[in-house]
């Protein structure tokens, strides 16, 4: 599928099994989050532009690459999605961040928004969307259809772990947006939770039940 990558790197692997064991106490989860939300964003943001400047080293003067204009929005869909967003701003520190409250109706499994907060103007920042979680995709097509809305062009989502079924409605619903998957697992369950998977990314990032 054109625009979807699964990420292929054993350290993600190796921090994603971590995350899936149920004896992984809270702060190891929330590091492993971080963590691996860096390494995600390491190689969505391999496309970034760059340009040359001068830089004068103690030797001498020369032509170097910096990241160029396009300027970076972080946004986390809440509550699990703001574990990822300290591994996006260790690598782009500028990045301003935007927020999307959203909870799932646990009988229904629809998505019900409760915040949107994004930076203004958005439409000239490249938006990463964060949520460790792409289950029916619900969720995930919303926030987007938030971002559009507002004027959001340049969007790539990432996903710590990922449903068949919710990859196929987030790529059929918008194709233009970039989606990286740290891995893709089976299937969804009769409650909508992602199997193997890590239970409830939200409750075991902050501790609560
Ligand atoms: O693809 P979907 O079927 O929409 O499911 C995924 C969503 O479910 C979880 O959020 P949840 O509703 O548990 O909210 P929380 O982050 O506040 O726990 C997860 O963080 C995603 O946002
Ligand atoms: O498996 C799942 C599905 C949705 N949200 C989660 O946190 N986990
Ligand atoms: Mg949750």
């Amino acid at each position: 599928m054109e625009n979807v990558t699964i990420m292929d790197h054993p350290l993600i692997k190796h921090k994603i099994s971590r995350l899936r064991d149920e004896t992984t106490g809270t702060n190891e989860f929330r590091a492993l989050v971080e963590e691996i939300a860096m390494l995600m964003g390491y190689e969505a943001l391999s496309d970034l532009p760059t340009e040359e400047v001068e830089v004068k080293t103690p030797i001498e003067t020369c032509k170097t690459p910096v990241i160029a204009g396009r300027k970076l929005a972080v946004v986390p869909i809440l509550r699990a999605g703001l574990g990822m967003v300290s591994g996006i701003t260790a690598l782009v520190p500028t990045a301003k961040i935007g927020h999307i409250g959203l909870y799932r109706d646990e009988v229904t499994h629809e998505p019900h928004e409760y915040y949107c907060k994004l930076p203004d103007p958005i439409s000239e920042r490249l938006i990463v969307v964060t949520d460790p979680m792409l289950a029916t995709g619900g969720s995930g097509v919303e926030a987007v259809d938030f971002i559009k809305q507002h004027g959001g062009k340049n969007i790539k989502f990432l996903c710590i772990i990922a449903a068949p079924e919710g990859v196929k409605r987030f790529h059929e619903t918008h194709p233009d947006v970039q989606l990286y998957v740290g891995c893709l697992d089976r299937e969804l369950n009769k409650d909508a939770y992602i199997c193997p998977g890590l239970g409830d990314a939200g409750d075991r990032i902050f501790g609560t039940k």
